[in-house]
């Protein structure tokens, strides 16, 4: 039976019923410590428990993955959706599925195309500007310093620039910018007892979750703000919409997602839901591209070498005469860009429950425990998933026998997936961005605005990491920089470059 077959499937022990493996997996010291030695010896699919002995299936497995990101059955776990809605609002598109997921989808993916995020880079190449003027106004070069919330200030205005468009109230952004901080330092403050709280989300009624909303808690009043915001911004730009009718594009947010008028229910979506994409997006953007960039400066301070043969490449590339650089032309931009795509993908695990039964496919057989060669898996319904992200990006049997190894110039070597057909994902074999329907329509802007960021950094700034760096990547949602005392922080010393 498929229960027996689940049984059958081996993983780590957990020694705990209330927590299983999960402290292992979510609060380790450095992100992955268990799980890739998990992979190493248990292979791209097996089992670990959650909380309160809950069965959960940890897969890698390429063509497993594939079915999982690609059948129409599987959605995210109710604790997730819950803590989705709270956030975004009802009718977001994370947890929209089938039609619905496709209508949104349909007006979401012209506004990142890639005809319209490389028309985007003289802007960004401004904003990449302005964050060097604003780094050095406020004295940071000479000093060891987190420059992490200036980076995410700098992308979230570049987000806001791709969907907000010339918004007369673009203050805004900065306020968001630091609550957006906020939120997610405290939802992403994992610690053991919140695990459990996390665990239990899905036995609370939704009316008792809307209530808790109106609690007094920082947390909440936190949301509601965020709220607050972004519900503004969202009445602003409908009000916008409506005095201008007559101008539309087929790219941006406002014509695509806005009904042209109130009554119209042809196109877009209500007013009422334009707060809710708005949020999803500008939250998506954010800590995801920012966490990245980070890790990437974070990399070229280790590696000054590296950084050094890097400048003389943007030296060549944006010497004068030659007009705009061609990112893409930049090997090794593009090689330290993946690398740190590949080892931190920001978000390390993606969660899904399977809402019919079904056989999970995989690409190599799995021994059981009792010895029995499983060839395909049987699921029922309720079964809980994390497809792990960050141990598809490990896996030897694509990636070669070093893949552990923070090791950019495997990029320059020719093309580093050794296991052609079964890459996923939209840009190089890499499961970062996820793949299938609901792959990351941000991922074109997210590589554009760390080319040019790093571009426009490491021309101007010396970066080296300071002697006692303690820096390691930590779960909180996202991948988060974290020193040894456990507060997110990401030091690096700057110095302008004479
Ligand atoms: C390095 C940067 C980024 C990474 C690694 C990343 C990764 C991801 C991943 C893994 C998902 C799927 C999550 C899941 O379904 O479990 C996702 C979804 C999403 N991302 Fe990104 N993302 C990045 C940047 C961006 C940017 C710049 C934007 C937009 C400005 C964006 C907007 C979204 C949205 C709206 C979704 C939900 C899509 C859907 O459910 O259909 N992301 N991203």
């Amino acid at each position: 039976s498929p229960q027996n077959v689940i049984n059958c499937i081996p993983g780590p022990t957990s020694s705990s019923w209330l927590y299983g493996n999960m402290l292992e997996l979510l609060l380790s010291k450095e992100y992955g410590e268990h799980e890739f030695q998990w992979q190493e010896r248990y292979g791209p699919v097996y089992s670990i428990k959650g909380c309160f002995g809950e069965s959960r299936l940890m897969i890698s497995d390429p063509l497993a993955a594939k079915y999982v990101l690609n059948a129409p059955i599987f959605v995210f776990g109710a604790a997730h959706q819950k803590s989705m809605n709270c956030l975004f609002g009802f009718g977001n598109v994370v947890l929209a599925q089938a039609e619905r997921h496709r209508y949104l989808r349909s007006l979401m993916n012209p506004i990142f195309s890639a005809k319209r995020v490389r028309a985007s880079r003289p802007n960004l190449k401004e904003r990449g500007n302005k964050l060097v003027d604003r780094l050095e106004s406020l004295g940071l070069p000479g000093n060891t310093v987190d420059i992490s919330g200036e980076l995410h200030r700098a992308i979230l205005d570049v987000v806001g620039d791709a969907i907000l468009g010339p918004l007369p109230e673009r203050d805004v952004i900065g306020d968001l910018s630091q609550i957006q901080r906020s939120v997610l330092d405290c939802i992403s403050n994992i610690t053991k007892f919140s695990q459990l709280v996390y665990a239990a989300v899905p036995y609370i009624p939704e009316f008792v979750f809307r209530l808790a909303m109106n609690l007094p808690l920082p947390t909440m009043h936190l949301i509601r703000e965020h709220r607050r915001i972004t519900d503004e911004l969202g009445r602003i730009l409908v009000q916008q919409k409506r005095d201008n009718e007559d101008s539309t594009s087929d790219d941006e947010f406002s014509d695509l997602f806005i009904r042209r008028n109130s009554t119209d229910s042809d196109t877009g979506v209500p007013d009422e839901q334009i707060p809710v994409h708005l949020r999803t997006i500008l939250f998506a953007g954010d800590d995801t591209t920012g966490g990245t960039l980070g890790w990437v400066l974070y990399r070229l301070a280790q590696m000054e070498n590296y950084q050094h043969a890097l400048r003389e490449e943007i030296r060549l590339a944006t010497a004068k005469g030659k007009g705009d650089p061609d990112y893409d032309k930049m090997p090794l931009l593009n090689a330290m860009i993946n690398e740190v795509l590949r080892l931190y993908p920001a978000f390390p695990l993606a969660e899904r429950m399977a809402t019919e039964d079904c056989v999970l496919p995989l690409s190599q057989p799995i021994i059981g425990i009792d010895g029995s060669q499983i060839l395909e898996i049987p699921i029922k319904k309720g079964q809980l998933f994390f497809v792990a992200i960050a141990s598809y990006n490990r896996l030897a049997s694509i990636w070669g026998s070093d893949a552990l190894e923070f090791r950019p110039s495997r990029w320059l070597e020719g093309d580093p997936c050794k296991a052609k057909g079964l890459g996923l994902g939209p840009h190089a074999s890499l499961l970062s961005f996820l793949s299938g329907p609901a792959v990351c329509p941000g991922w074109r802007l997210a590589i554009l605005m760390i080319q040019v960021f790093v571009t426009e950094l490491v021309r101007k700034f010396a970066l080296s990491l300071p002697e006692n760096d303690s820096v390691r990547a930590r779960f909180a949602v996202t991948l988060v920089a974290k020193t040894a005392d456990g507060a997110p922080n990401l030091p690096i010393h700057i110095e302008t470059i004479a």
